[in-house]
Order: structure tokens, then sequence, then C-alpha cells
């Protein structure tokens, strides 16, 4: 039975799974979340296994819900009035969606960037060393040197920044400042890195420089990007997840998405009969 028939016959919309030809760990299970904007039902019974050291895309016309979907996985949902997210976020047996976690300490393992770079008015090495230093990363001034530059240099910075490191973040270029970010974001030695249209406010050579750090990250890091982009998605992701109004329509490798989708709604998206 299609999804459409099932949703037809029993009110309810099953996602569709495609299994991955690589087996991949799962980093975060997130088991039949939903969301609500006080009585708005924003998203409806949402699951999907992330997998770790792998980019996953969530992709979907503007509204569907792929920016509150990824904000559930560091609890930014919380910093919205009216904003209520149930179900379950089993990051490795730890649920992210338990009001007892210490939210400050659950942002530096799932660190976050945002659509428009967003660095502090602080120069370009406190900017890096501001996270490890509150969450106590750092033994001594000479280790927190040492994290601000492995942090430049896994950012793909260090070499434009090196002889301005006092000068302020906000001096930079827009891909500087997003690769800054991410540097950042870095810093705290985090396990997921989620980023909502990291891409959307930069130029086409800052964005391949911002793509290919993505490509190199995921050997380390678990990425969830939020993208407007079919060609981005593409080219950095290796799990696709397609949202339509508030429902994940479907799910799979990336390349089986996009070439053989199986739902009426991915293909119509995917090939640009709405969005
Ligand atoms: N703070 C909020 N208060 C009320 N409703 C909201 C709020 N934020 C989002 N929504 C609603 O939730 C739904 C999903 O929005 P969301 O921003 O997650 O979609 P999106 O797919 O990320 O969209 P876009 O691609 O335009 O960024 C939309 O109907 C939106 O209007």
């Amino acid at each position: 039975m299609s999804a459409v028939a099932a949703e037809a016959s029993t009110g309810r919309y099953e996602t569709i799974r495609i299994a991955d030809p690589v087996a991949r760990p799962t980093k975060i299970a997130a088991k039949e979340v939903y969301v609500h904007y006080g009585a708005k039902e924003a998203l409806h019974h949402v699951s999907i296994d992330i997998p770790a050291q792998a980019v996953t895309a969530f992709i979907g016309p503007s509204g569907c819900g792929k920016s509150t979907f990824l904000r559930c996985f560091n609890r930014m949902n919380d910093t919205i009035e009216n904003c209520r997210v149930d179900g379950v976020l089993d990051m490795e047996g730890e649920d992210l969606n338990d009001h007892s976690l210490d939210v400050v300490l659950l942002r530096a393992r799932v660190g976050m960037v945002f659509q428009k770079p967003n660095p502090f008015p602080k120069s370009i090495f406190e900017n890096i060393a501001y996270g490890p230093r509150i969450h106590g990363v750092a033994q001594d001034k000479a280790h927190l040197q040492e994290i601000v530059e492995t942090s430049l240099k896994k950012a793909g910075l260090w070499e434009e920044v090196k002889d301005r490191l006092n000068e302020p973040g906000t001096g930079l270029s827009g891909g500087q400042q997003q690769r800054l970010c991410i540097a950042r974001a870095i810093a705290v030695s985090p396990e997921v890195i989620l980023m909502d249209e990291p891409c959307s406010a930069l130029d086409p050579i800052a964005t391949a420089k911002v793509e290919e750090l993505i490509g190199e990250l995921r050997q380390n890091y678990t990425i969830i990007i939020v993208t407007h982009s079919m060609s981005q998605a593409q080219r950095v992701s290796q799990r696709t997840a397609y949202f339509h109004l508030g429902y994940l329509v479907e799910e799979g490798p990336t390349e089986s998405i996009f070439n053989n989708p199986q739902e009426k709604r991915t293909k119509d998206y995917i090939t640009g009969v709405f969005g």
C-alpha cells in the first residue's frame, strides 16, 4: 500500500523508508516526535534514525517543519514560547527530550550553525575560546590556545586568520564568519553538528568551501543539514529526509531519494513541480 493509500485508510501517514546499502550505526533515533506551537501541530509523529558519521539532509518546501525538527535535537525549541515537543530523541541511550537534561551541556554535545553567520562581538580568538572556557574543557592557557588553533584548522580557516586572531570576528567576510561559527561549534568537541541552511547567505565560492568542510567533518561528527538546495543535498549528504506539511514523507540514501523517489510528493518536489 502506498503512503497516500495508508493515510486514506488509517488516517495516519506512514513514512517510506529506504534502507542504506552501507549499514551505518545510529547516532540518534527520533521516535514519534510531535511538535506543537500553541494548539497547532507543526510536526506529526516523525521517526527517523540519524546515522553516525554521516550527513543527513532535511529537505522540503517552505514551512514543512525542517527547522522545527532540527531544533528538537538540541532543544532550541525550548526557547520558543508556546512550543511543545513530545516524543523521544534517543542519543545512544539518552533521551535528548528529557527535561531533566542540562541544556547548556547538551548544546555543547549537539552544536548548531545558523543560516546567518553570527559571530560574537569579540575577537576571532575569543569566539573560539569562549565555549571551551565556560565548559571547563581547557586545562590552562596553552591548552586553550591549542584548542583555538586546532578548531580553526579543522574549519579550514587557520591560514586565513592566524595573524589576526585579536581582530573582531565580525570583520571577516561572510564565508569566513560562517567557518568561524563552525570552528566555534567544533571547539567544545560536539558529537553532532546541526546546520540550518548554513550556506544560504554565502556566495558560490564560500559555499563550496563550507561544503568541502562538511565533507571533511563528517569523518568525525554526525551532521544534520537543512537545505533548500537540491544540488547541495546531493553533494554533501549520504541520507536525505523529505518533509511535507509536517510529515516525514520519505527517507533513504540520498542517491535513491533523488534518482528513484518512491512517493509522488517527493518526486514532484525534487523535480521542481512545487517548492
Ligand atoms: N515560532 C513559531 N510560532 C508559531 N508557528 C511556527 C513558529 N515557527 C514555525 N512555525 C510554523 O511551523 C511550521 C513549520 O515551520 P518551520 O520553520 O519548521 O518550516 P521549514 O520547513 O523550516 O521552513 P523554511 O524552509 O521556510 O525555513 C510552519 O507552519 C510555521 O509557520
